[in-house]
């Protein structure tokens, strides 16, 4: 007989807060030794509410390390030209040492020819080709990572998950999430196993990975049977499932059902409070390491 664990909460929000602290502390260093303060850049266009509450967000995790944070809002229906040439500055701008252009854009403008259009160098979002082509090599390492993969194994590492030698499944394919997440466990000498919309009995083999990353964009498809006794579990979800009972008529769930996965997982992220925090401070983290390697590169001529 196994007995039902309770896991133990990873708490996302708190350890985003230590990294903000740790992150002050390099950046107060940063002014001192070289009078200047790394400068991130947010490009937002289109109103969306929830692109303008997680630029908000952004802006002011800045302000409080101590990060210079430009913008530039566009209408919905700025030109594709003017997009780049808004990258182009920031590009050329001593100032701003990493540039994010929030996704998603409006469907006539080519999101990959914006994305290319950053200078690798100020790429604090880690979604250009050269950054995710090192990601993919051994023996490299690029200069930057996604934040919202990077948080989560930021995540498994300050909760002592052990990754090397261990199953990984990382549900969900994404650019953006699953498939530099996947890459990273890799490097962590994880064995891993990507499960996406066409891989026949997910179920089973997500239930045979010591370390879940669900990042699938599907409310609570991560059931209590794809969940192995004493697994690792990190959820990457945001959905918006409807409430009367809630104040805003929703609540926030994840990928994972939460309720089921807590009996069966040694370790599991909360949604909100997760790897939402997490994806921001690896953004600032990103930020930081950029202007870091720039002052020293400034300082060296
Ligand atoms: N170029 C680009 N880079 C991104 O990193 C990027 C993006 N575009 N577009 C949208 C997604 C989404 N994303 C989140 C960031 C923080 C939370 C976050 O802080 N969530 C909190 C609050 C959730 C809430 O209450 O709404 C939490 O989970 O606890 C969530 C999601 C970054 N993204």
């Amino acid at each position: 007989m196994t007995i039902a664990m309770s896991a133990k909460l990873i708490d996302g929000k708190a350890i985003a807060e230590e990294i903000r602290r740790e992150l002050k502390a390099e950046v107060a260093e940063l002014q001192q030794k070289y009078g200047k303060a790394p400068g991130l850049a947010v490009v937002l266009v289109g109103e969306r509410k929830d692109s303008q509450t997680y630029v908000r967000n952004k802006k002011k995790a800045c302000e409080e390390v101590g990060i210079v944070s430009f913008g530039t809002d566009l209408p919905e229906d700025v030109s594709e030209e003017e997009l780049l040439k808004v990258v182009a500055d920031y590009n050329a701008d001593p100032a701003v040492h990493g540039i994010l252009v929030q996704l998603p854009l409006p469907k006539h403008i080519d999101e990959q020819r914006v994305l290319d259009a950053i200078s690798i160098e100020k790429d604090v979002d880690g979604f250009h080709p050269l950054n995710i082509g090192a990601l993919a090599m051994r023996g490299r390492d690029p200069l930057f990572v996604p934040c919202t993969p990077k948080g989560c194994l930021e995540l498994l590492k300050r909760s002592g998950v052990v990754m090397a030698g261990k199953r990984a499944a990382v549900v969900g394919r994404s650019n953006i999430v699953g498939m530099p997440a996947a890459l990273l466990l890799q490097r962590e000498d994880a064995t891993v196993t990507v499960i996406h919309s066409r891989t026949p009995d997910a179920q089973k083999i997500c239930a045979e990975a010591d370390i879940i990353i669900a990042a699938c964009g599907r409310a609570e498809m991560v059931a209590g049977d794809w969940v192995k006794e004493g697994a690792a579990v990190i959820d990457v979800g945001i959905n918006a499932v409807d409430d009367p009972s809630a104040k805003r008529g929703y609540r926030l769930v994840g990928d994972v059902n939460f309720a089921e996965a807590s009996e069966k997982a040694s370790q599991i992220t909360p949604v909100p409070g997760g790897v939402g925090p997490m994806t921001i401070a690896m953004l600032l983290r990103n930020c930081v390491d950029g202007a870091t390697r720039t002052f020293a590169a400034e300082a060296a001529q």
